[in-house]
């Protein structure tokens, strides 16, 4: 498939790809915080008044079953869905009620969807490249001579993703796992101050899900990163705080072991592991 092909068959376009030094203040309280969040899709409550307090550098698992608003809770995030009420806060400073999806995203917000979404034709080094666009063109970052920092910059992050032997390789032959940890390094290359990734493990072998748990626990600390499994041997293998969502509200939040033997979280997860 040629680039131009790829590029116009993605689902995301990188026009927001811009975000070098987040201009978040965690000085006084925590990265992300949501406040009686409410949404409703005709009628009915998605979101039902939400509190999430998320600290600077946390790794934060967010579990719950089929419904429970996790996905909703991501696009109010990152501004693709505007609640009813409430408040959302990035830092002190930024209301992203008030901003939209690429305003958001150049604050420093990344998301990482469930689905791998690299350029196969690319290789891997040419794939954090393009991510890193400094401008809002895409193109011209193909061509133009690279900056040692920026080759640098690549340097670290396949380093961090574990993919630097295969960096002169075209990424339609990564396997499933590396295809995601190349799109978590394509992130990565916009220095996000908040990572959102959803399910992450789905699809992956026991070997790479221990992989992208190593990955995720090393991405903590440097930036906030919230994680939505499903895969509770996954999130109990990363996680040093949960969140349990259920019927768009917080049912229990605490370490793993707290919240699987909470009474209310086994009730909702009867019959599935919990
Ligand atoms: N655009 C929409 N229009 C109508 N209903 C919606 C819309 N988006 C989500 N919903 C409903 O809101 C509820 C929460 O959905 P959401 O996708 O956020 O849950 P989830 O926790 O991510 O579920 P899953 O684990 O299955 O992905 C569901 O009942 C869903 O059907």
């Amino acid at each position: 498939m040629s680039i131009m092909t790829e590029l116009a068959n993605r689902d995301r376009v990188f026009n927001f790809l811009t975000p070098t030094d987040s201009p978040v203040d965690v000085r006084h309280g925590p990265i992300l915080y949501l406040e009686d969040v409410t949404v409703s899709f005709d009628g009915f409550r998605a979101i039902n008044d939400l509190n999430l307090t998320i600290d600077d550098g946390e790794l934060r698992c967010i579990i719950g079953p089929n419904g429970a608003g996790k996905t909703t809770m991501m696009d109010i995030i990152t501004g693709k869905t505007a609640p009813d009420t409430g408040s959302v806060w990035f830092g002190s400073r930024h209301n992203l009620l008030t901003m939209s999806e690429p305003e958001i995203a150049s604050l420093g917000i990344g998301r990482k969807f469930q689905k791998p979404s690299v350029f196969e034709a690319l290789t891997v080094f040419e794939n954090l490249e393009l991510a890193m666009a400094t401008d809002k063109r895409v193109f011209p970052t193909l061509t133009a001579t690279m900056k040692p920092e920026y080759r640098d910059r690549i340097g670290e992050v396949l380093e961090t993703i574990g993919l630097k032997d295969l960096m002169h390789r075209p990424a339609g032959i990564l396997s499933h796992g590396q295809k995601q940890w190349l799109e978590i390094g394509m992130l990565l290359m916009q220095r996000p101050r908040l990572l959102l990734v959803d399910e992450p493990v789905a699809g992956m072998t026991e070997q790479e899900m221990e992989r992208t748990a190593e990955l995720l626990t090393s991405l903590a600390g440097k930036q906030s990163v919230v994680v939505v499994e499903h895969d509770m041997g996954f999130v109990r293998s990363i996680a040093r705080k949960v969140t349990v969502l259920h019927q768009g509200s917080v049912l229990a939040e605490g370490t793993m072991d707290q919240v699987s033997n909470d009474p209310e979280v086994i009730k909702v997860y009867l019959g599935e592991e919990a």
